[in-house]
């Protein structure tokens, strides 16, 4: 780190409300040095906290060290050495238990001489940390008698909180069970005497992973203080992570005087100083740690968010304490400052209360069991076909396409332009008359209709159009989750017994009954608009219905155009076929010819067809690819790769540059300057023979944006490489410009 992300991350510290930080190893190097010198000189401590600062046991590390803390306020000095066998015989060369105890106590005498000297000077107060590295794998009675003969030689402890001498026992490295690491802890608290003349301070690594069982349990053995950093950082597997250790405790009902509230904020700070990232899966602060993909978890995640807001709205009428518990949530994400629009997160794993409960908080919308289940199946299909989650987002905009509650209704779709009723009652009968005006693909018509409530007048006018007779099967109505909308939601389940569907196989089938959804300020247009949705659904092409459309003979057809006008003659992956059905659900859903969807396909993953003269939207122009000399030795070099490339995009060339692990990776990164940044997701390369240009090779390419778009390109050459970076542009184009 440099000095200045020490300083910003120093700060951070502070924020968080730590008392005692070990700002750095002075005698290591300049910038160390120059660190500490300006914390002091900017005045950067505050008056509550203790620097820490850490040297070994060496005469002039000593005196550098101090020279680097002259000036300070309050000071935590640590010397530290091995005392283990293995140190005692390989480090410092066949030392004897009583050399080393020489060594300790030598050096803790200069370092008290120094502490005197600089107190006088100064003012600065000291308290002395006494560190016996690899603590664990040294003998625990010899780590008691070299520890008495170092507060011996230190002379001055006392019971007062700053006088007492801080020992410092670290797992250097964790080679045994948490247990048995506690057990030495408390071997030491109760054989060392004036034990209310110290602090006994823990030091772990992570090794074994078990750091924090190791902490959690040398305090409970006896300890008083643990060392540790952010996120586990350290040497090797990283010393004990703090932030878990913290939240750990609070989550028992301990304070312990930090505060991680603003965990993004704390993510920033570490991964900007540090360059080294936050795990998806690390405790309390990963991306994933408060996401449940499995349907059962969501279902358990949504009823406890219900089930907490009665039980909450209880607690504060009675004037009670607002208890957490929501299954597999074991605390309230936003006391870290995470929001909850990650807590439940849809892939094919998830089931219909995941997808129910993003319904809930982006539409404000309480789907009934049954919708639930409909609109499951829905979203379930879309992620086993793509292999992949949908955002919220794409959950919310497919409930509206597939209930038809956007404005911008699929072509083919029946819309209510403007609709009166009139509600009379004559000798004591209700009676409900409809006028309205709609629309049919472009087409207006009024109609009109009556009946003994508003839905059924509404039925009986849109009858008297189409000739079919709906049943309501089942209704629903409540009001929006969003009391200040005012909306209400009406759910309708509507069939009609003549409809009928064709199977992909030609089977003929009576189409079941579907549901509709409707939201309006006014509870009988609501009711309506659910009824025209089910009516929709019922009879107009759905985005869904369309897709079945492309799996059965058309979709054969498709393939057999592309490989026959286009060249394609090679198996297309099945998710791009899909991919296609998807673009054609999204056109025109009213009946599609397979001539139409070949020339889509080729348009828009291949490129290579621009229909009605439209200019060519991206192309490869050339390429040259070079190794990308490491500084990490001989072995890596092979491994990066620099593409240089000129690419047409919208009419004009434009220059790439981009390095990566392979040849596509490189052409990726060099893209995301000037489309957007997209990952590869997969890619398969098949040879070809073209009658006109012989032997050829097709790669397909998928690539995916940080918003989980995901995008198609094809490429055709006779060189493997040309065809590979001709389908990553389009694929990317694609990803990020649809
Ligand atoms: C326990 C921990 O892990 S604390 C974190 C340790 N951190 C660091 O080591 C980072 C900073 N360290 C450094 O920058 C350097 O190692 C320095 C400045 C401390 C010393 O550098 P150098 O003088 O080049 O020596 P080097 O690092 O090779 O040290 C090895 C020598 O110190 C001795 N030594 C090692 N640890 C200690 C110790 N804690 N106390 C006394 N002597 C020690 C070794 O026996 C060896 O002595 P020898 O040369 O007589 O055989
Ligand atoms: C300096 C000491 C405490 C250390 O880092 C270790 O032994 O792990």
């Amino acid at each position: 780190m440099t000095v200045q992300q020490k300083r910003t991350f120093f700060r951070h510290l502070v924020q968080c409300g730590f008392k005692e930080i070990e700002v750095a190893f002075p005698a290591a190097s300049e910038t160390e040095f120059s660190f500490v010198r300006s914390l002091i000189e900017d005045g950067e401590v505050p008056d509550d906290v203790w620097m820490q600062v850490l040297t070994p046991a060496r005469a002039e590390l000593i005196h550098r060290t101090f020279e680097s803390i002259a000036g300070a306020r309050q000071v935590i000095f640590m010397l530290f050495h091995a005392a283990a066998p293995c140190f005692r015989e390989v480090v410092f060369g066949g030392k004897s238990k009583a050399e080393i105890i020489d060594l300790a106590t030598s050096h803790t005498r200069i370092v008290r001489a120094l502490a005197d000297e600089y107190s006088a000077k100064y003012g600065t107060k000291f308290r002395f940390l006494y560190g016996v590295e690899a603590f664990s794998q040294t003998e625990p009675e010899f780590v008691v008698e070299l520890c008495t003969k170092v507060k011996e030689a230190w002379g001055r402890a006392g019971t007062r909180f700053e006088e007492r001498i801080m020992f410092n026992l670290p797992s250097t490295v964790e080679i045994s069970p948490p247990t048995h690491y506690a057990d030495q802890i408390e071997y030491f608290c109760t054989h060392m005497g004036n034990r209310d003349e110290m602090i006994v301070s823990l030091h772990t690594h992570n090794d074994r992973g078990t750091a924090v069982a190791a902490s959690e349990l040398g305090l409970m053995a006896g300890a008083d203080r643990i060392e540790g950093c952010l996120f586990g950082n350290g040497e090797r597997c990283g010393n004990v992570d703090l932030i878990t250790l913290a939240l750990n405790l609070y989550t028992q009902g301990v304070p312990c005087g930090l505060d991680f509230s603003d965990m993004p904020r704390t993510i920033d700070v570490y991964t900007q100083c540090t360059g080294m990232p936050v795990p998806a899966r690390h405790p309390y602060a990963g991306e994933l740690v408060f996401t449940a993909f499995s349907g059962s978890h969501q279902d358990g995640i949504k009823k406890g968010f219900e089930a907490q807001a009665a039980r909450h709205a209880q607690a504060e009428r009675e004037g009670k304490r607002k208890m957490w518990m929501v299954p597999y949530l074991p605390l309230d994400p936003e006391d870290v400052g995470r929001v909850y629009e990650a807590v439940i997160r849809v892939n094919a794993q998830s089931g219909k209360g995941g997808t129910a409960f993003i319904i809930r908080r982006h539409l404000h919308v309480d789907l009934p069991r049954a919708v639930q289940q409909e609109f499951y199946g829905v979203v379930q299909r879309r992620t086993d076909r793509e292999a992949r989650e949908l955002s919220a987002d794409e959950i919310v905009r497919t409930f509206k396409a597939y209930y038809h509650l956007d404005d911008r209704a699929s072509r083919g779709t029946l819309t209510l332009d403007s609709f009166a009723v009139k509600e009379t009652s004559s000798e004591r009968v209700p009676m409900a008359t409809f006028q309205g005006q709609m629309s049919d693909d472009g087409k207006t018509f009024s109609l009109r209709g009556e009946g003994s409530t508003p839905l059924a007048a509404f039925l009986d006018a849109v009858q008297s159009r189409t000739g079919l007779e709906y049943s309501v099967i089942e209704m629903h109505q409540r009001a929006s989750l969003n009391p200040t909308s005012g909306e209400i939601v009406s759910f309708i389940l509507l069939a009609d017994p003549n409809s009928r569907g064709v199977t992909s196989n030609g089977d003929v089938h009576h189409n079941a009954p579907c549901w509709g959804v409707g939201i309006d300020a006014d509870r009988t247009r609501s009711l309506i608009r659910a009824a025209l949705s089910a009516i929709n659904r019922l009879h107009r092409a759905s985005t869904d219905t369309l897709h079945e459309t492309l799996n059965g003979s058309t979709r054969e057809e498709v393939l057999r155009i592309l490989a026959d006008q286009y060249a394609l003659s090679v198996p297309i992956p099945y998710a791009m076929q899909d991919a296609l059905a998807e673009i054609c659900a999204a056109g025109d859903v009213a009946g599609i010819s397979p001539d139409q969807a070949a020339a889509w396909f080729v348009a828009r993953f291949y490129h290579r067809a621009p229909r009605n003269g439209d200019a060519l939207k991206a192309a490869l122009l050339g390429f040259s690819i070079a190794r990308v000399p490491s500084s990490s030795g001989p072995g890596e070099a092979a491994k990066r790769m620099r593409v240089q490339a000129t690419v047409l995009l919208h009419g004009r060339e434009q220059p790439v540059e981009g390095t990566g692990s392979d040849a596509v990776n490189s052409l990726l990164t060099g893209l995301s300057g000037l489309v957007g940044f997209v990952a590869l997701r997969g890619m398969e390369v098949r040879p070809v023979t073209e009658p006109a240009r012989g032997r050829q090779n097709v790669a397909f390419v998928q690539v995916e944006s940080e918003k989980h778009q995901v995008g198609w390109g094809v490429g055709l050459d006779e060189d493997l490489t040309t065809a590979m970076l001709q389908a990553a542009l389009i694929a990317a184009v694609n990803c990020c410009e649809h």
